[in-house]
Formats: C-alpha cells, sequence, structure tokens
C-alpha cells in the first residue's frame, strides 16, 4: 500500500473532522496527558471518520490500545519503543512507524523492519523542545540513501511553502502540525497541502 505524501498530525478527532472531509488520505492522532478511556475513545471516534473517508490512521504512543482497538498504524518514538511489546504489535498486524534523529537511532529501527522511518526535525519545531535543532535537507538525502525502498517521512517546521524541496531532497512523505494547527485558516491550509503534495 503506497501512503499519501501528505501526513498532518492532530491532538484531537475534532481536527480529523474538520480535514478529513477536505481530502486528508494519511493522519496521525497524536494524544498527550490524557486518562486512558479518553485516548481509547478518541482512537475509536478516530477510526470511524478514517473509515468513512478513507483514510490511513497512525495512533501516536498508545500501542497497547491500538491494538486492542483493532488499528492499522501505530508511530513509536525511540523512548516508546524502549517498552513497546513489538512481538505483540506485530501479531496484532499493525504496521510501524518510527522516528528517528540521529545515526544510532537509525541503525537502531532498521534493525526492527519498519513500515516507515520518519527524520527530524528537518527545520526548527515550535511544537516541542527537541535535543537536534535541525537535520537541514543533506540529511534527508542520505537518510533516503540509507533506507531505501522504506518510505521516508520528512517531519519538522514543515509547510507548504517547504514540502517541494523536502521532497526533491529525498522524502516520500512530509508530516506537518502547527503549519496547519496555528494557522489563521487551517481548511485553506491544508487545501493548499493537498495541492502541493499531489
Ligand atoms: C511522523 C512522526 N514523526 C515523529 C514523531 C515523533 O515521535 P516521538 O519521538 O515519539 O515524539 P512524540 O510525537 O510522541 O512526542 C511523530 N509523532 N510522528
Ligand atoms: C512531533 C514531532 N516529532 C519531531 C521529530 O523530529 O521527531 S518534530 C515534531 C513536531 C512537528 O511539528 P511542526 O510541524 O509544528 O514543527
Ligand atoms: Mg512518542
Amino acid at each position: 500500500m503506497t501512503l499519501d505524501r501528505f501526513y498532518p498530525i492532530f491532538d484531537h478527532t475534532d481536527w480529523l473532522r474538520r480535514m478529513l472531509p477536505l481530502g486528508v488520505k494519511l493522519v496521525q492522532l497524536r494524544i498527550k496527558e490524557q486518562p486512558d478511556a479518553v485516548v481509547r475513545a478518541e482512537i475509536a471516534t478516530a477510526q470511524a471518520l478514517c473509515r468513512d473517508h478513507g483514510a490511513v490512521l497512525v495512533v501516536n504512543d498508545y500501542w497497547q490500545a491500538a491494538i486492542d482497538a483493532g488499528c492499522d498504524w501505530i508511530h513509536l518514538g525511540q523512548e516508546d519503543l524502549d517498552d513497546a511489546d513489538l512481538p505483540a504489535i506485530r501479531k496484532a498486524g499493525l504496521k510501524l512507524g518510527v522516528s528517528t534523529h540521529d545515526d544510532d537511532e537509525l541503525e537502531r529501527v532498521l534493525a526492527m523492519d519498519p513500515d516507515y522511518v520518519a527524520l527530524g526535525p528537518v527545520y526548527p519545531t515550535i511544537l516541542k523542545k527537541m535535543k537536534w535543532h535541525q537535520q537541514g535537507l543533506p540529511r534527508v538525502t542520505e537518510w533516503k540513501r540509507r533506507v531505501g525502498d522504506i518510505p521516508l517521512v520528512g517531519i519538522g517546521g514543515m509547510s507548504v511553502e517547504r514540502a517541494p524541496g523536502v521532497f526533491q531532497a529525498g522524502a516520500d512523505i512530509v508530516s506537518a502540525v502547527t503549519d496547519i494547527t496555528l494557522n489563521p485558516d487551517p481548511e485553506t491550509r491544508v487545501r493548499q497541502w493537498i495541492e502541493v503534495t499531489r
């Protein structure tokens, strides 16, 4: 299955309700600091919305809830991977997307046979504090050479204007948060994203 090249990330299904009807086909639900019951209810809602709109849902972090809900995709960062039960995730048939930021992390995840590899932050991000400032486009090119046929996701400080350069550098997919969520007109911004990525 080929993943869409535009990969927005949202923290609530209210966003999915607004954005899926515009044509978003790949989306991540990234919930932080919510009780388990809220997370599970949000995952169930997101699954139903994505099913209705023919979109692929990726659940961030909550691998056990994703297994229990019968989800198709999970995204795990390096710290998540320390605690995750990878055999259980694979046994449940979930596809696995992983974050990487340096050589050691890339080596580690390649041994896990991931279904996509994300590299970030390609540009500085305001969403969260990170140890890495910006990887830059040459690093995207290097990562694509190293991951081969595994889809490469570029994340961090992405915008509609930056996306073409990131694709040209070797990314297969571009992922964005605040370029959409902090935009005064998120719907128009998502339409622009779809135009530039299809
Ligand atoms: C597509 C994509 N890439 C990277 C991340 C970051 O994952 P992680 O390092 O686990 O950090 P949190 O997002 O959980 O704060 C991601 N979520 N999605
Ligand atoms: C969630 C996340 N992970 C990153 C990584 O590098 O692993 S960068 C990032 C934030 C992306 O948000 P924005 O598009 O607003 O910069
Ligand atoms: Mg995580």
